[in-house]
């Protein structure tokens, strides 16, 4: 799914209307239809008070026509327009007049906060003051309406986007923004609503669709790709009947120093069960009984040093290459990579922990990273490579001017992580708390390994791999609960989550009437 700009919602809205030759106030209606069914089906005729807060634009409009709505079903709805400006949409000011005509009373005028209601915490709050036209903090009173609401326990529903939030720049008071409980959004999510900073204000979502139009839809560049299955199955690469091992590469784990074998253990294995035709794992010599011991399918070929890697040295031309896991930071092992890097310049590569600690202390290694190499740091490896950042945007911004300078792919892991690659952003949908677990990045970067190796190219490798380990990792905490899960649990599953790639939805076997 594509996640758009406001500018680029506005001119979809425009070549909406010009050219299904509709009115904008129709293209509302649509959207306060949905909003309208998904409370209707939820709540089922239910008295609870609905107090709906409309600003003065088109997400006022919005809300307006969704209280129409609910009050033409016998709903009991309480309308408040919060007067922030003079300024009303043409479209507000229509469905403002229209609400008029079926309560025959105006909704209540907010002009100030003693106009403030009391709200009790089974009522509903519907949140529609502001929408992706918010052009500035809200301040004054309208900042203490919004602190109001939050500290009500009652149930907040924003249209839209959750009002004080920007839909794609960064937040500037954390005070003046709802926390709304549940948003709809018109089309595709909004960019905040992934971003570390904002997200938690939109932490639940649907978006619904609105029918614009579909040549613009397509065609637009967007801000950013949002990865789920109908994607991820899109980039899966079938198996044919007489492909081989051969055929799946000859993937080579470059991890692992005393103590800190394990993290050789969990990619070798990870590599495999995402599908590489072979592994060989190059440790240090304390790590070759372990490895062969708990994964005896690989391969296992050693440094000369016992504790830590000092100089790869293997008698075979990898497909695919993940170097660093647990790997430390001596000036032998910092040699080695720097060796690596000059001599393994046309092998697909993916770069991982502290070999991307190595990079950020000996940036001038940077330059010397073959093209389309995979970096796959969390935020604090992140900053150690591109600087501090002062937001969200500002760290997206530095990340692709890295991504474009040394022209890599860099995944910033965490909820919702995004592969960023120059200008092209994805954002993984799969994940879970109960991934921040040890290991948890070893497996991924045995994952991306197992696809490079496999002939995926470098960038799918690196979003259908975040997806499918996030997946993996969904299955695990489904079965085990987040705090359980292990990072083994998530290499175990990664089967589960090829097969559930094409599972079909069973259909439900009970009768609707049991459904009660
Ligand atoms: N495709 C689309 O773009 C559609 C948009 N619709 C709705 O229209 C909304 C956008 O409507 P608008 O462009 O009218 O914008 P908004 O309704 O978000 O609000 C804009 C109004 O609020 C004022 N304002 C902005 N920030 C303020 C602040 N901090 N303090 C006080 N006043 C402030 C602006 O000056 C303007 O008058 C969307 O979020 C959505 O709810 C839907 O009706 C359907 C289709
Ligand atoms: N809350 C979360 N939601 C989704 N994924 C998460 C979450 N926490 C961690 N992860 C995933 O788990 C992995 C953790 O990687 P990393 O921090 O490198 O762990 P380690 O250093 O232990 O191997 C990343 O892929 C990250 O995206
Ligand atoms: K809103």
């Amino acid at each position: 799914m594509k996640i758009f700009s406001a500018e680029q919602l506005y001119e979809a809205d425009k070549v909406t209307v010009e050219k299904q030759q509709i009115t904008s106030e129709a293209l509302m209606e649509r959207a306060g239809i949905q909003i309208f069914n998904w409370l209707h089906q939820r709540l089922n005729g239910a008295p609870v008070p609905i107090r709906i807060f409309c600003g003065i634009g088109n997400n006022g409009g919005d809300g307006l026509v969704v209280g129409r709505m609910l009050i033409e079903h016998g709903y009991n709805v309480i309308v408040y327009v919060v007067n922030c400006s003079d300024k009303r949409s043409k479209n507000f000011l229509l469905n403002y007049d229209r609400i008029k005509n079926v309560t025959k009373k105006w909704p209540i005028l907010m002009k100030g906060e003693d106009d403030f209601p009391e709200i009790n915490a089974e009522d509903i709050i519907v949140d529609a003051i502001f929408g992706i036209g918010l052009n500035r903090c809200p301040g004054g009173w309208v900042k203490k309406l919004i602190q109001y609401l939050n500290e009500s326990s009652a149930f907040k529903l924003a249209i839209d986007i959750p009002s004080g939030l920007y839909p794609n720049a960064p937040l500037e008071d954390t005070e003046a923004v709802l926390k709304a409980n549940h948003t709809l959004t018109f089309q595709t999510p909004k960019l905040a609503f992934f971003l570390p900073e904002t997200a938690p204000y939109a932490s639940n979502f649907d978006a619904f669709e609105i029918g614009l139009d579909i040549e613009f839809l397509q065609t637009t560049e967007p801000l950013a790709q949002l990865i789920g299955k109908l994607e991820a199955q899109r980039f899966y690469r079938p198996r044919e009947k007489f492909d081989h091992k051969g055929t799946y590469g000859h993937a080579l784990i470059v991890a692992g120093s005393y103590g800190k074998i394990g993290a050789a253990v969990l990619s070798t294995t990870a590599a495999f069960r995402i599908g590489a035709g072979m592994v060989t794992a190059f440790v240090p010599k304390c790590g070759y009984s372990i490895l062969q011991t708990t994964v005896p399918e690989a391969m296992v070929v050693t440094d000369s040093e016992n504790d830590y890697l000092t100089q790869l040295s293997i008698e075979f031309e990898p497909s695919a290459m993940g170097i660093g896991m647990g790997i430390g930071k001596k000036e032998a092992t910092v040699k080695a990579l720097d060796g690596i890097l000059k001599s393994k310049k046309d092998i697909p590569m993916v770069l991982d922990a502290d070999a991307l600690n190595i990079l950020s202390e000996k940036k001038s290694m940077l330059k010397l990273l073959p093209k389309n190499t995979i970096l796959t740091p969390h935020p604090g490896e992140l900053k150690r490579l591109i600087g501090d950042w002062k937001n969200d945007y500002d760290k997206l911004e530095k990340t692709r001017q890295f991504s474009e300078k040394y022209e890599v792919i860099v995944i910033i892991k965490g909820a919702y992580t995004v592969t960023v690659y120059g200008e092209k952003l994805y954002i993984n949908t799969t994940g879970n708390p109960g991934m921040g677990t040890a290991g948890s990045g070893d497996a991924l970067c045995g994952v991306i390994t197992g696809l490079l190796s496999q002939g995926y190219d470098p960038l799918l490798a690196s979003v259908f791999g975040v997806y499918m380990h996030g997946r993996a990792g969904d299955i695990a905490a489904g079965q085990l609960g987040y705090e359980a899960v292990m990072t083994g649990d998530v290499i175990d599953n990664l089967s589960e989550a090829y097969l559930d790639l094409f599972a079909r939805q069973e259909p439900s076997t009970t009768e609707p009437d049991e459904k009660k």
